[in-house]
């Protein structure tokens, strides 16, 4: 693919919940290899953008492509499958099962059809678990996690389960990767941690990121270019420098910030 061009277009993008415009037509380009973040004031839309960049939600106006194909109206699954991959603002594992089984969920979307039981035998299918499985490990080892992948996920400190989370979208072999507030309720050195885990991934898994956050400093040192939204409508976007001196960002978000 020719990197000069968008890997995803937002165009227009509007989402309304009754009579509140929660996204107001948003347009802007991701290109590859970004890490990107999307910053703003609580209620400014950030989420519902994602919820709409995965499927969980349609827009009400608008589309948005992935490298030219237009992703309105396909499924969360399908998404997923074609390579937009997410983790939540509140941690969504699945507690009681093992670190690895956490992840494997995360692959288990590449399953093709026709590996369904009943359609090929059996050794086929336990071929593709064990690769699955080979997979699912590779990528808690490279995420410092392998030596945990038999217990619960609930027996992870709050870091570890926000590294599993990311490893369990990682399993989808994302493109693009998407994270929800990632710094929540983390401490000023796993900030800095999560920081350098970003760079990390981003570098290891050849990945696009966009990133919601609310701590500044983390975003304005991490990110290539920043988005601002403010009730809904994009009011900034550039390079972290630009962004950080623009007045009606000042005015909008950054004011009362560190
Ligand atoms: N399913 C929904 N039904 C009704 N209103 C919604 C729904 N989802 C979001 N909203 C509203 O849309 C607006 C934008 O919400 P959204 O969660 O996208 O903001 P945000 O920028 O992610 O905020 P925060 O930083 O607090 O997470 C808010 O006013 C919110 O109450």
């Amino acid at each position: 693919m020719d990197d000069s061009q968008p890997l995803l277009s937002l165009q227009h993008l509007s989402r309304t919940f009754g009579g509140l415009v929660a996204v107001n037509d948003v347009s802007c380009e991701i290109y590859r290899g970004e890490i990107f973040g999307l910053i703003g004031p609580n209620g400014a839309g950030k989420t519902t953008l994602f919820n709409i960049m995965t499927g969980l939600i349609p827009p009400t106006q608008g589309q948005f492509f992935l490298q030219n194909q237009s992703l309105v109206g396909y499924q969360p699954d399908q998404i997923s499958q074609r390579g937009i991959a997410r983790t939540f603002q509140n941690i969504r594992l699945f507690r009681d099962l093992s670190v690895l089984d956490n992840v494997l969920i995360g692959r288990h979307i590449h399953i093709p059809v026709k590996l369904w039981p009943g359609i090929l035998p059996l050794p086929k299918i336990n071929n593709w678990e064990r690769v699955a499985r080979t997979e699912a490990l590779d990528i808690l080892n490279l995420l410092g996690l392998g030596a945990r992948q038999s217990e619960k996920a609930s027996h992870l400190a709050y870091g570890e389960q926000r590294r599993l989370e990311i490893a369990r979208a990682l399993a989808v072999r994302p493109q693009i990767l998407l994270l929800d507030e990632p710094a929540a309720g983390m401490n000023p050195t796993e900030k800095q941690e999560l920081c350098e885990f970003i760079r990390y991934i981003q570098q290891t898994f050849q990945l696009t990121i966009v990133l919601i956050e609310h701590h500044v400093p983390l975003v304005m040192g991490l990110c290539d270019r920043i988005a601002v939204l403010d009730f809904g409508q994009l009011i900034a976007l550039g390079k972290p420098e630009t962004v950080r001196q623009d007045a009606a960002v000042i005015a909008a978000y950054l004011g009362d910030q560190p």
